[in-house]
């Protein structure tokens, strides 16, 4: 199977919101850690990438958002050529980053955090800051908080309520869960989807592959900067090689599975009593 064929599979039809392809990309000279990287956003998905680690998922976030030199292909937003363009003059375009770590100012107060979010324009502040607070109210009843006295998932909550403060299309989100616990992972996966089914697309990387495939409209894995697999997320789930390879087996799928087996054969042994 090519790459291009791999890529669509299970995606919508239409024209593609945001698109990567053949993408080359790396940190130093002559290191390509993207190699020939492929990945469709159609309006309205909730795209996931998933993989080993070290596998170039983080830097395919950042090289869409201009923080990583792109050596080869093309990324364009709307049919639009956007290569290697700056990150605030994507941002400008309706594209938002959030990273997964130092991503909030900590000596500023969660309301100055989601002012730097407008700092192109400041005129948005007032009205988005409400919107945005509806989402997350917590943040709004603790807005004279500075950001660094706020645990992970709270500062997580910062990052992406400042990301959202331009109104992006299209939102990238580098392991939103990343250090937080199984209630606050929840929350996050929630709170992402509910902010997609909003009208943002999004692009989320993430470790915990099957939560993230559970919410997500498709998911691609990536091995070695290259697409491995792609197609729906609940179908990627279910696929064999991609459980094997890339998702293992739950310690809860074992036991599960166990006390099935056991229920079975308890089963036929009162069964064989009975007869
Ligand atoms: N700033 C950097 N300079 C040089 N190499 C880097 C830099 N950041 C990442 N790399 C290298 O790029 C490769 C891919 O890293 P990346 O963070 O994109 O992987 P990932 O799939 O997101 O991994 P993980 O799931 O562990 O976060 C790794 O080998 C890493 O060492």
């Amino acid at each position: 199977m090519t790459a291009t064929t791999q890529v669509h599979r299970g995606a919508p039809s239409g024209e593609p919101l945001l698109e990567a392809k053949d993408l080359y990309a790396g940190y130093l000279p002559g290191v390509d850690i993207l190699n020939a990287c492929n990945l469709v956003l159609h309006p309205g998905e909730l795209v996931g990438i998933i993989g080993p680690n070290g596998a170039g998922k983080s830097t395919l976030l950042k090289a869409l958002f201009g923080l990583v030199p792109i050596r080869s292909g093309a990324v364009t937003l709307h049919g639009e050529e956007i290569t290697n363009l700056r990150a605030d003059k994507l941002v400008h375009r309706g594209v938002g980053f959030v990273p997964q770590t130092n991503n909030v100012f900590p000596s500023l107060t969660i309301e100055e955090n989601m002012q730097m979010g407008v700092f192109q324009d400041p005129k948005k502040f007032a009205s988005r800051f409400e919107q945005i607070v509806d989402l997350f109210p917590t943040l709004g009843d603790r807005r004279k908080q500075r950001a660094g006295s706020l645990s992970g998932g709270e500062r997580q909550m910062v990052a992406m309520a400042r990301a959202l403060m331009m109104d992006p299309k299209v939102l990238l989100l580098d392991e939103p869960s990343a250090g937080l616990s199984p209630v606050r992972q929840d929350e996050t996966f929630i709170r992402t989807r509910r902010i997609n089914k909003a009208g943002v697309s999004i692009i989320i990387v993430e470790q915990n592959a099957r939560r993230a495939l559970q919410i997500c409209d498709r998911g691609y894995v990536l091995d070695q900067g290259a697409n491995a697999y792609s197609g729906p997320g609940r179908e990627m789930m279910n696929d064999p090689k991609v459980i094997e390879l890339y998702l293992g087996t739950l310690a809860t799928d074992v036991e599960a599975a166990d006390a099935e087996r056991r229920a079975a054969q308890e089963g036929t042994a009162e069964g064989g009593a009975s007869q």
